[in-house]
């Protein structure tokens, strides 16, 4: 978890930004969120709509969106998209991404 915010850091610097995480349900997006936040892994429930947390690692400042996971309500993910950029996490599958 710290190499992942180390590579944030590195690809966002130190100015504050928003971050949304996106992907298929059940895939550990909540878990993620979480475990930036506290250090630990937690119970997750399934995610309605979306949330916010704010997280201040040294001098950046990430607001982070962890977004609904189920197929049914993947058009909702257009909303959060304005101005976005995308990166994918360390790790995660290679090709397209689909909107
Ligand atoms: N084995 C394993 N289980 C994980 C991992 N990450 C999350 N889980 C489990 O997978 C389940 C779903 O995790 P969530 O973080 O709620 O998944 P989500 O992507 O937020 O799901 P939605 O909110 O439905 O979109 C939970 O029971 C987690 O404990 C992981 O790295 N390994
Ligand atoms: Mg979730």
């Amino acid at each position: 978890m710290r190499q992942l915010i180390a590579k944030l850091m590195s690809i966002f610097g130190n100015r504050e930004h928003k971050v949304i995480i996106v992907g298929l349900d059940n895939a550990g997006k909540t878990t993620i969120l979480y475990q930036f936040l506290t250090n630990e892994v937690v119970h997750t429930c399934l995610t309605i709509s979306s949330k916010v947390e704010e997280i201040i690692p040294r001098k950046s400042h990430f607001l982070m969106w962890d977004l609904v996971g189920q197929e049914a309500l993947h058009s909702t993910w257009i909303t959060y998209y304005s101005n976005t950029e995308v990166r994918r996490a360390p790790g995660s599958q290679r090709g397209p991404v689909r909107q």
